[in-house]
C-alpha cells in the first residue's frame, strides 16, 4: 500500500494546538494506520520565539519544522499542504479565510466561526479556491461514536425518543482573568461556543443523521444564564425538537463553565432501550447499552470499553489527509452542512438568550 504523506502547518501555540501536534507526531503505524502519515512542517505564532519554543517542547526542537513569527508565513509556505487553526473562536474566520486564499486545505477548531454568516463566506471561499475545509469536531471520528451510530441505526433499540447531553467544565471563573478566552466576549467566551459543540455533536449524530429524520433541521428553544463578571453565558440550556413524519424526538442539551461534568454525559433513550455514554463526552472511552422487553424491564445490558494510542485527535487528522488524497472538498462524517446546522443553532440560541458579541467581533453579519 502506498503511504500518503500529509504536511501540516500549525497556527497558534496554545493548549489545543499542543494536544493536536502531539497526536500528529505519534507514528500512525503504532495505531495500525498504514495509508497516511502526518508531518508537521511549520508552526506559526504571533512571535517567532513562541513558535520555536513550541517546536522545542512538543517536537524535540526538530530542525525540519520551520518556526514563523506570523501566521501568514505559514499560509505562504509551499511545503505546507494543510493548515490547522487552534486560535480562539473569534479568530477562526479571518485565519481560515487567509489560509484558504493562499490555496491551503484547512482544519479549523470548533466552533468553526462566530456565526453562520462567517461560515457561509468561508465555504464560498473554499469552493472558489477548490480546497478542503473541515471543522475539527474530533468526537465524530472516534471509534466509540462510530460504533454507537451503527448501534442506533441497526434499529435494535427501536426509534430514539429523547437524548440528554451535557458538557460542563469548571474554569474557576471567579479567579481567572476576565481576558481569558472563556470569559472574554471579544473572544466568543462563554459555555455555548466552547462546550456546546459537544452535546450538540451527539444530537446531530443520533437524531439529525438518523435515516428517519431525512436531514430535517430541528426547531430550537433556548435559555442562557449570563455571568455578571463579563456578560458571557455561564450556563446554557437548549432543546432541539425533531418533528418529522418518521422521527419525533427531542435533544435536551446543556453546558456550563462553572461546574464539573455530569455522569453519564450523554443518555440516549429509545423505545426499547437506553445508551449511556460516560465522560469525557468529547472523547469517551466507555458506554453501556440496555435493552428492554415490552414492559420496559431491562432484559440485557452490555458495557463497551475502547482503548487507543494517542489523545484521540488523530482520527480527524487521518480523515483530512484521506479526503485530500481522494480529492474531496469535505468529509462525509462532519461535512459543511453539519457545521452550518451547528452555527445556525448557536446563532438562534444566542438570539433567544440575548447574547450579542461586542461590535466588530463578527466579521460577516449578513
Ligand atoms: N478540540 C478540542 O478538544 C479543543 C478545542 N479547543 C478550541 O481551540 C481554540 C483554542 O483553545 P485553546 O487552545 O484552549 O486556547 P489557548 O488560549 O490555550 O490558545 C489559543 C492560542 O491562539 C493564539 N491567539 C491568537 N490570537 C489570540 C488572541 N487574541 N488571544 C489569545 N490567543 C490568541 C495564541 O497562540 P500564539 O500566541 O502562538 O499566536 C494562543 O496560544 C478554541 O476555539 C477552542 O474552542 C480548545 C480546547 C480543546
Ligand atoms: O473543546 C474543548 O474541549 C475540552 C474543554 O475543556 C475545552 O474548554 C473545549 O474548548
Amino acid at each position: 500500500m502506498t503511504t500518503f504523506v500529509f504536511r501540516w502547518g500549525i497556527i497558534s501555540t496554545g493548549k489545543i494546538a499542543t494536544a493536536f501536534v502531539k497526536d500528529l507526531l505519534v507514528d500512525p503505524k503504532t495505531r495500525d494506520v498504514h495509508d497516511v502519515v502526518h508531518k508537521v512542517v511549520a508552526v506559526g505564532s504571533r512571535t517567532t520565539e513562541k513558535a520555536q519554543e513550541f517546536i522545542n517542547t512538543n517536537a524535540g526542537g526538530a530542525s525540519s519544522i520551520k518556526a514563523y513569527g506570523s501566521y501568514r508565513e505559514v499560509y505562504a509556505d509551499k511545503d505546507v499542504d494543510a493548515i490547522y487553526i487552534g486560535t480562539p473562536h473569534t479568530c477562526h474566520y479571518l485565519n481560515a479565510l487567509d489560509a484558504i486564499k493562499a490555496g491551503k486545505h484547512v482544519l479549523c477548531e470548533k466552533p468553526v466561526t462566530s456565526n453562520g454568516h462567517e461560515l457561509r463566506a468561508l465555504l464560498s471561499a473554499a469552493d472558489d479556491e477548490g480546497v478542503f475545509f473541515m471543522e475539527a469536531v474530533w468526537t465524530r471520528f472516534q471509534p466509540l461514536c462510530l460504533e454507537v451510530k451503527k448501534l442506533i441505526e441497526s434499529g435494535s433499540l427501536g426509534p430514539p425518543v429523547v437524548l440528554q447531553a451535557d458538557l460542563s467544565g469548571n474554569f474557576d471563573i471567579q479567579k481567572i482573568p476576565k481576558t481569558h478566552r472563556i470569559l472574554d466576549p471579544a473572544l466568543g467566551g462563554g459555555a455555548l461556543l466552547d462546550l456546546g459543540p459537544y452535546p450538540l455533536v451527539w444530537a446531530i449524530m443520533a437524531l439529525y443523521e438518523h435515516p428517519d429524520n431525512k436531514l430535517s433541521a430541528p426547531s430550537v428553544s433556548a435559555s442562557m444564564l449570563k455571568t455578571p463578571l463579563t456578560g458571557v453565558d455561564s450556563n446554557t440550556a437548549f432543546t432541539l425538537t425533531f418533528d418529522t413524519a418518521e422521527l419525533r424526538a427531542q435533544a435536551v442539551l446543556s453546558c456550563s463553565i462553572n461546574l464539573n461534568s455530569v455522569n453519564p454525559g450523554v443518555i440516549i433513550r429509545f423505545e426499547r432501550g437506553t445508551i449511556k455514554i460516560y465522560p469525557p463526552i468529547y472523547c469517551p472511552k466507555e458506554y453501556t447499552v440496555e435493552y428492554f422487553d415490552d414492559e420496559g424491564s431491562v432484559t440485557k445490558a452490555e458495557k463497551r470499553v475502547f482503548e487507543y494510542v494517542g489523545g484521540g485527535w488523530h482520527f480527524q487528522a487521518d480523515e483530512v489527509a484521506r479526503c485530500v488524497r481522494d480529492g474531496k472538498n469535505q468529509s462525509s462524517l462532519w461535512n459543511h452542512n453539519k457545521s452550518l446546522l451547528e452555527m445556525g443553532i448557536f446563532d438562534e440560541v444566542r438570539k433567544q438568550g440575548g447574547y450579542r458579541f461586542p461590535l466588530g467581533v463578527e466579521r460577516v453579519v449578513e
